[in-house]
């Protein structure tokens, strides 16, 4: 068994509907159970504040922040296995500013992507469920959400490309065509947006070797993705060539992008295709239910392959998945986070859904932002 990274501790202040929050754990799966609105999933979001972001609900600073609270919020955690803590908030450790940031072991992260060299935190919540037929934005951040697991300089790679690419559309709509300043933002979107493509379908090309290994033994169903969008068909194609072609084809559509304003072709308008391999069907037309089955099957597999990647088992917050699963399925679910050996955090308004955890469960009923054990 690799060895686990868990939280041992975790404190919130003024945090979504909690004045004051503290649980101890000691490294079994966490379960909350409460009713509708009482707060089970604000706690879970506390901790997908582990990862590089703004957490699992895109929340901006001003919304996690207690109504009424008078000074910022903060959540605190402490983490065996990295034997040290991570606190994230603003405002309430005196920090100036409205910024989130992020301390670890007590010293100030430049960047949240310092998190990934401690905790990899991996999701699934209600709010996903339409990931297949939604926008491909969505789709687009899953992926590199995905792909910072196993390459944590993605973030920095994606937010330097749309740097470089916000500077061009500037450029292009006030009409300030001057060839040497685009060229510079052009090459720039070249190499980063090349490196973009490649991480991305390096990632898929893994993920689906892991999928291919696991699939005879998986009650979920097997989804096949792959690359959409620009760079699809680039298949192998050295790095070089892309650039180069990319490049060209930034040069050849200035006028084109000036007119609307905005770049209309390039690695930022990519995204994931899904199919139901076993019915080979596009996922977007599967039934609900398949859909949820085949997004629990590629969360697993992204589990496996962050904990085959950093050599830790993630973090694994499942929101309100116990219940829509039959009692079969909702079996081999626990199975499959046995077998991948980290910490979960699951919650439901029913605590008779987990009674298959046994003792591997540490239970905690949650009402009206006041947590107690179970
Ligand atoms: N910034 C905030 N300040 C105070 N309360 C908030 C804030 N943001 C959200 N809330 C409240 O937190 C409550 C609990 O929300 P949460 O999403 O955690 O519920 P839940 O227990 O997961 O419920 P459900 O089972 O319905 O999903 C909601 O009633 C919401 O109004």
């Amino acid at each position: 068994m690799l060895p686990s990274i868990f939280l041992t501790a975790l404190k919130l202040t003024d945090f979504r509907n909690y004045p004051q929050a503290s649980l101890v754990l000691d490294g079994r799966h966490v379960v909350l159970t409460g009713n509708n609105g009482s707060g089970k999933t604000n706690l879970i979001e506390a901790v997908s504040f582990l990862s590089p972001g703004r957490g699992m609900r895109r929340a901006a600073y001003g919304q996690v922040v207690r109504k009424g609270a008078p000074a910022g919020f903060a959540v605190f955690t402490e983490l065996e296995g990295m034997e040290g803590s991570v606190a994230i908030g603003t405002g309430t450790d005196g920090a100036e500013g409205t910024g989130r940031k992020v301390r670890i072991n007590g010293t100030q992260a430049a960047s949240g992507d310092e998190l990934l060299d401690h905790v990899r935190v991996i999701w699934l919540t209600p709010s996903m469920d339409g990931l297949f037929t939604g926008s491909a934005g969505d789709r687009r951040r899953f992926l590199d959400r995905m792909v910072l697991s196993i390459d944590p300089a993605h973030g920095r790679r994606v937010a330097d490309f749309e740097r470089a690419m916000r500077s061009r559309n500037r450029l292009l709509s006030e009409r300030r065509m001057e060839p040497a300043w685009l060229s510079g933002l052009e090459e720039q979107m070249a190499g980063l947006g090349v490196a973009m493509a490649l991480a991305r379908r390096e990632l898929l090309s893994l993920l689906t070797g892991l999928i291919a290994e696991s699939e005879a033994s998986s009650p979920f169903p097997a989804p096949e993705i792959a690359l959409a969008g620009f760079f699809a068909d680039a298949a192998d194609a050295p790095a070089i060539d892309l650039e180069d072609r990319y490049r060209a084809m930034l040069e050849e559509e200035r006028f084109r992008d000036a007119a609307a304003g905005r770049t209309l072709d390039g690695p930022h308008r990519s995204e994931m295709a899904v199919r139901h391999a076993q019915k080979d069907m596009d996922a977007a037309l599967c039934s609900t239910g398949e859909q949820k089955a085949l997004l629990l099957g590629l969360v697993l597999a992204h589990a496996r392959l962050t904990r085959r990647v950093s050599g830790h088992p993630p973090v694994m917050l499942f929101d309100e998945v116990a219940a829509h699963l039959d009692e079969g399925r909702r079996a081999a679910l626990f199975d499959r986070i046995a077998e991948i050996g980290g910490q979960a955090f699951m919650t439901g308004t029913d605590r008779s859904l987990f009674e298959a955890l046994g003792a591997d469960g540490q239970f905690f009923n949650v009402s009206d932002g006041r947590i107690q054990a179970d």
